[in-house]
């Protein structure tokens, strides 16, 4: 009896902070504290995984719901690598797919296939990876015959001197909030990759990058910005008159070049973009209305539950064990 009096309790003191306290979010913040006993940042992280991950794209699709969709585009995230697999950070180095991967390739394919979709084009990275998941996918969507552009602006964005280590060894060594930041900050880069580095010579003297890019604007690390500043062109100028033209686009790419892309259609904030992860081989759509702005937004052919599993997994890469 007494903790139903004391829950009553609780509840009109939240009452009345939400009434007089002076901004919505220190509100839920007291409120969270009174009733629930936790503490502001822990309350804080709540609100920005669950916000970005649901909030946001609820917004997003009722915003979007009023519009008319002239575009469709579909987007997938390579399925796991040898690389993801090991924990290891990856960027530019050539990993294979696992065999989870593999399978994550036909699962993508069967769901693009139960969907329905079809293309009339496709756009992927110059990295096997990618190239391992798209072969699968127009196999079985039988639509190996469609133009495919492999270009070194999908890559994966380059991760500098990490290339190679161990995330969570990583993180045990650096500690988490590090990796976060350089993970998923927007503008924080990775330590430059080194010539001494033992993957340097078979980055950078990889005949694959003979055509581009230039040598002066050939990467040694990436933040998020600077991935978007070499994907985005890409988008502009050969994905974008795709479109015009009636095509339908497949682009098949990596964690970080697709979170640029999302990042540019959604027109999300730096700090919404650092809570996002994408899951590997689960296709998503995007429909854009005349102006390519987004009428459907990051749909993805795969229930709910399992998504938000594989986004948390690919989050808590970065933890150390
Ligand atoms: O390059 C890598 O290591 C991964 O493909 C993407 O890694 P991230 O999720 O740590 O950015």
């Amino acid at each position: 009896m007494k903790n139903i009096y004391m829950t009553c309790f609780q509840f009109f003191i939240s009452y009345l902070l939400l009434l007089a306290a002076p901004s919505f979010r220190n509100n839920l913040v007291m409120f969270a504290k009174v009733v629930f006993g936790i503490s502001k940042s822990h309350f804080l992280e709540l609100i920005r995984s669950e916000s970005i991950y649901l909030g946001t794209r609820r917004k997003l699709s009722k915003k979007c719901s009023k519009m008319s969709a002239k575009y469709k585009v579909v987007m997938v995230r390579h399925g796991e690598s040898e690389w993801n697999l090991k924990n290891q950070f990856t960027g530019w180095y050539d990993s294979k797919l696992s065999e989870t991967g593999k399978k994550e390739s036909t699962a993508s394919g069967e769901a693009l296939k139960k969907s329905g979709l079809k293309f009339d084009v496709a756009h992927t990275s110059v990295l096997l990876r990618a190239h391992e998941t798209l072969c699968p996918i127009l196999d079985i969507i039988e639509q190996k015959d469609i133009p495919i552009f492999q270009t070194w602006r999908l890559n994966e964005r380059h991760y500098g001197g990490l290339t190679g280590l161990n995330k969570a060894e990583t993180a045990a060594k650096y500690g988490e909030e590090q990796v976060k930041i350089w993970r998923r900050s927007f503008d924080t880069p990775p330590p430059p990759m080194e010539p001494n580095h033992p993957y340097y010579d078979c980055i950078v003297n990889d005949p694959r990058y003979a055509d581009g890019p230039k040598k002066e604007e050939f990467p040694m690390f990436e933040s998020l910005k600077l991935t978007i500043q070499r994907t985005l062109p890409y988008w502009n100028d050969v994905i974008i008159p795709h479109l015009k033209e009636g095509k339908r686009v497949l682009i098949v790419a990596h964690g970080n070049s697709l979170r640029g892309i999302v990042k540019h259609l959604d027109n999300m904030s730096e700090e919404a973009i650092m809570a996002l992860n994408l899951p590997t081989g689960i296709p998503f759509v995007y429909e854009l209305d005349e102006n390519f702005k987004p009428v459907v937004s990051m749909k993805f052919l795969g229930d709910e539950e399992t998504v938000k599993k594989a986004m948390e997994a690919v989050a808590a890469q970065g933890k150390a064990k």
